[in-house]
Formats: structure tokens, C-alpha cells, sequence
């Protein structure tokens, strides 16, 4: 502005009637973000004028879990809101009967992704239902029994052999958070498409692990940037060198396409798999025709998506809490040493019998999940108003937020010990196990869209954590920053170094 046009009376009366209508609607909406209506009965943090929380949730955006934790805490409620500019009013609870009545409800998921495709993730309605039922058969118990056990045990005898013994000898101290990762995707790409992928025995990573674990990176960018499309084609021009999705995505479909033609024509031979491709060959979907390849990559895809990250971390988690909670660790070496013998460790069935009646280490399971569940935060969109248990009014368009992990260290849900690992919290008077309601306990979700493969994840988990104990006991490197990363899961931000000893 010149100072001709700056003397300019007009200019003036413009520049004070805009600074008196923004005071205005700063005081109107002195703590929350602007043209944000104020929600009657449910508690808030307050905020900046005009923005709301928008600044907290900037400043907290890497400890965002514990960012909802503490607001809770301060707030002394189990349901509160937030408003901050840009993002819609969320509504958040930790409290158990407000999950299941929200969870219970009806479900409809977004398309997430092509990464997805047309799997059990992205299916609504009847596609859905089909899909479910079809996979609920082939997670029967006589297959955790006769097969997916062995295939966890074969890929744990793989993973002492080539990272553990290895580590032991050369006295080397190893990422455990990045064994896990390539531990679980070897074992699912196993039981998913029976191959051995040998990522675990890899230096670097195998390309279809580069490419998968790109392509749910990008999944992740771009649930969270609404603006994906813009900012993916300026990254292009930006980095011409960089791998696409859609690049990564033609590694993942080769894998998938070059398995499932291969295996038609070993079943073709008469050949018998046990794979969960080979089990879905025989399927038929919604219009009682045989699934065709796509339907097949997707549903098995799916699978090893939702199985993957979600054990990984959760393992990593319990080796954790493990190495920092001596007397747990303890008690759960007297279990397992009373229950795995060198026989059990060879005999599959009969260690899917015996790991099923530990109850010390289920409880261990449960607790870690408690404190460091893989999906940690989750959220929906209200098609209708709504009265939560709570009293909460609900309005059509809001978004309502749980968090598992804030949940799980609330003290009104779960006393005083809340914050503390103590897996003792899992036993009834009696001394049985006690599994908690899926509002209470949400780690493995509520209602129709309960996880899947909840049975599945504590086998593997269960099979992992009592052989790497009974082989070897882990130490923390110390000095090392532990964190998550905020993710759709609960990864560990910087991985895990340890140092491994043979057990005695
Ligand atoms: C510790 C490990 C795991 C945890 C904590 C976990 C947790 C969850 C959660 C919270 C959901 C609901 C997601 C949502 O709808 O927003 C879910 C869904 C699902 N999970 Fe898991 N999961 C785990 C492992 C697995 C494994 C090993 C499999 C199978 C191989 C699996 C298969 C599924 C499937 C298919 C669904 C979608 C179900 C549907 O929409 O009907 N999960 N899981």
C-alpha cells in the first residue's frame, strides 16, 4: 500500500471495521475455532480464540495418545470434545458403555485404498457378510490345530536360526521391533499364499516387503492428507526416482497374480495346499461363482494387511514391558517351563493344546494390548443423532473418536493400577481368566466388525513369546528413546535395540 493510499480515509474505515469484526468474533469464539457451534453438557478444553485446539493439537501431534490420556485426566470425564479449525467437532470417549453402544451400531467403511481392494476391509453390506462368513470357515479350530500353528513354528525356527543364534554368536545387538515386522510377514505371506518369502533372511529388504511396506505407508498419507491426489503428483515432479503407488502396487499384484496361477495349476496336478489362497480357490462368492484372481488378492491381501503391523507391534510391546518388568517376566518363565517341553516344541497340535490352557501368558497378552493397543485410535461419522448410555447428545455429522489406548489407562475403568502392567489384573477370584467385555477391553474392536483374526494373533503371539523365552532372554540397550509413532497402529517410532543371551 502506498502512503498516498494509507492516508486514504476509505482504506481506513476498511482496515478498522475488519479489526473491529475479527475482535467481534474472537470474543464470540474466544475459545474454540470459528463458525464452531458450543456443545452443551459435554466437557471441552479450552482453546484459542478463532482456533480452538488447533495450536495443542499441533504442539502434541507426535504424543497424540497421550495428548487424549492426559485431557481426559484433567477434564475428569470419560467423554469430552474438541474443536480446532479445519478439522470437524470430534467427540471423544474412553468410556466402555459409550464404545459398545457407538460399535454395536451400524458400520459402514471407506474405501481405505487400492491397496485394499475389494477385501473384508473395504466390503459393506452383503459383499461383506459373505466375506466374513467365508473366512469365519476357514478359521476353524482344526486348522489353528493341524496347521497355522506349525506354520508359526516354522518360521520362529527360521528366525532363532538366522537372527537370534547368529546374534548370540557374534555378540551383535539387533532391532527387535524390525525382526517382528519381518517374523509376522514371513509367517502371514506363508499361511496367506504359501510361500516363503525369507524376508527375515534378507539383508536388506526382499522387494515385495520394499514394496508392500510403501504401499501401506502411502495408505497411511493418504487417510490422514485429504489433499493426496495434489500432493502425490508434486512429489512425482519433485522426485521423479521415487517409486509410485501405483508402482508398488504392480509389485504387491505380480506376487499376488504369479502365486495364485502358479497355484491353480498345482491343484490342477492334484497337488494339496493348505494355504488360506488354496482354501479360498474352492470358495464361491456372493453369486456362487468361483473367485476369480482379483477377489483372491484381495481377500488374502487383506488378511496379511490386517495381521501384519498389528502382531508385529503388539510383540514388540510385550517383549518391552517384558524386559522392563523382571517379576513378570519371572512368572511367566515358571509357565512356560512347566508347560513347553522339548516334546510340545516338536509336536504342533499337541503345543496349540498346551498353549491354549496358559493362562499367565494370555493374561501378559491381554495386559500389553491394554496399554499398547496395535489400533490405537479409531474413529466414525455419525449418520443420525444419537443419545449415548453417557447422556451425551450426539448430532448427525459429528465424529466420534475411541481411543483403546487412553481407555486402557483410565482409572475409572480400571482403578488406581491403571497406568501399571500387572497381568494379575486378568484372574477372577477363583484364579480363572477373565476376558473383559469388548467395550471395556476394545483392543480387538466390538460388535459385527470384531477382529477377525483376534484367535489367529494370540496364537502366533503366544507361540512367538514362549519359544524366544524359553531360547533366550533379552536385554534392553539402555538409553534408547522407546516411543510409538502416531500411525493407524501403534509402531515404535525408533525400533528396539537389544542384546540377546542364551537362556540357562
Ligand atoms: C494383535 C493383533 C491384532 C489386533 C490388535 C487387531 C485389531 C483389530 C481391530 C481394532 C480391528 C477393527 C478395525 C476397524 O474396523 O477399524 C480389526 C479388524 C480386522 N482384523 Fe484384526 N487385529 C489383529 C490381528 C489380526 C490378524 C492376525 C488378522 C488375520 C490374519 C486380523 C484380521 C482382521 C480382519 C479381517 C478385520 C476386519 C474385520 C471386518 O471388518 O469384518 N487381525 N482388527
Amino acid at each position: 500500500m502506498t502512503t498516498q493510499q494509507r492516508s486514504n480515509p476509505i482504506y481506513k474505515y476498511i482496515g478498522g471495521a475488519a479489526a473491529a469484526g475479527v475482535t467481534l468474533l474472537a470474543a464470540y469464539y474466544h475459545d474454540r475455532a470459528i463458525f464452531d457451534e458450543n456443545r452443551e453438557g459435554i466437557k471441552t478444553i479450552g482453546g484459542w480464540p478463532l482456533v480452538g485446539n488447533l495450536p495443542l493439537l499441533l504442539q502434541y501431534k507426535e504424543k497424540m495418545h497421550d495428548f487424549l490420556f492426559e485431557s481426559f485426566k484433567l477434564l475428569e470425564d470419560r467423554t469430552l470434545t474438541m474443536s480446532a479449525l479445519g478439522i470437524p467437532r470430534h467427540i471423544a470417549t474412553v468410556n466402555p458403555a459409550n464404545v459398545e453402544h457407538v460399535l454395536k451400531g451400524p458400520e459402514f467403511h471407506g474405501a481405505m485404498n487400492d491397496l485394499f481392494g475389494n477385501g473384508i476391509f473395504n466390503a459393506n453390506g452383503a459383499e461383506w457378510k459373505y466375506q466374513r462368513k467365508t473366512a469365519s470357515h476357514v478359521f476353524n479350530v482344526k486348522n489353528f490345530r493341524d496347521q497355522f500353528t506349525d506354520v508359526f513354528v516354522q518360521e520362529i525356527e527360521y528366525m532363532s536360526e538366522k537372527i537370534w543364534d547368529s546374534a548370540l554368536e557374534k555378540n551383535e545387538a539387533v532391532d527387535f521391533h524390525d525382526i517382528m515386522f519381518k517374523f509376522t510377514l514371513d509367517s502371514f505371506i506363508l499361511l496367506g499364499f504359501g510361500v516363503q518369502l525369507n524376508a527375515l533372511g534378507s539383508k536388506g529388504k526382499v522387494p515385495f516387503a520394499a514394496a508392500f511396506d510403501e504401499a501401506q505407508k502411502n495408505t497411511f498419507q493418504r487417510f490422514v492428507n485429504p489433499i493426496w491426489p495434489v500432493t502425490e503428483r508434486i512429489q512425482k515432479l519433485a522426485m521423479p526416482w521415487k517409486p509410485s503407488m501405483n508402482e508398488h502396487l504392480h509389485v504387491v499384484d505380480s506376487f499376488a497374480r504369479e502365486v495364485t496361477e502358479k497355484r491353480r495349476e498345482e491343484i490342477a496336478r492334484g497337488e494339496e495346499k493348505k494355504d488360506l489362497l488354496s482354501r479360498f480357490m474352492n470358495a464361491r462368492n456372493d453369486k456362487g461363482e468361483l473367485l476369480n484372481n482379483t477377489e483372491l488378492r484381495d481377500i488374502v491381501l487383506n488378511f496379511v494387511i490386517a495381521g501384519r503391523d498389528t502382531t508385529a507391534q503388539a510383540l514388540s510391546w510385550t517383549f518391552y514391558l517384558l524386559m522392563n518388568h523382571p517379576r513378570v517376566e519371572e512368572k511367566l518363565m515358571q509357565e512356560i517351563n512347566e508347560h513347553i517341553t522339548d516334546d510340545v516344541m516338536h509336536d504342533s497340535p499337541a503345543l496349540y493344546e498346551v498353549i491354549k490352557n496358559m493362562k499367565y501368558a494370555h493374561a501378559v497378552f491381554y495386559e500389553v494390548l491394554r496399554l499398547y493397543p496395535s489400533v490405537p485410535l479409531n474413529q466414525k461419522y455419525a449418520l443420525n443423532d444419537d443419545v449415548w448410555p453417557d447422556g451425551t447428545e450426539i448430532r448427525k455429522g459429528d465424529y466420534i473418536l475411541w481411543s483403546p489406548y487412553s481407555q486402557g489407562r483410565n482409572e475409572e475403568n480400571w482403578g488406581p493400577t491403571a497406568e501399571q502392567f500387572r497381568p494379575e489384573r486378568w484372574f477372577d477370584a477363583n484364579g480363572e481368566l477373565k476376558r473383559e467385555t469388548q467395550g471395556q477391553w476394545p483392543a480387538f474392536h466390538v460388535g459385527p466388525r470384531v477382529c477377525l483374526g483376534q484367535h489367529l494373533a494370540t496364537l502366533e503371539a503366544l507361540v512367538a513369546i514362549t519359544f524366544l523365552l524359553k531360547r533366550y532372554k533379552f536385554k534392553l540397550i539402555p538409553g534408547q528413546d522407546i516411543t510409538y509413532q502416531v500411525s493407524l497402529t501403534l509402531p515404535m517410532k525408533n525400533g528396539m535395540m537389544v542384546t540377546v543371551e542364551k537362556r540357562e
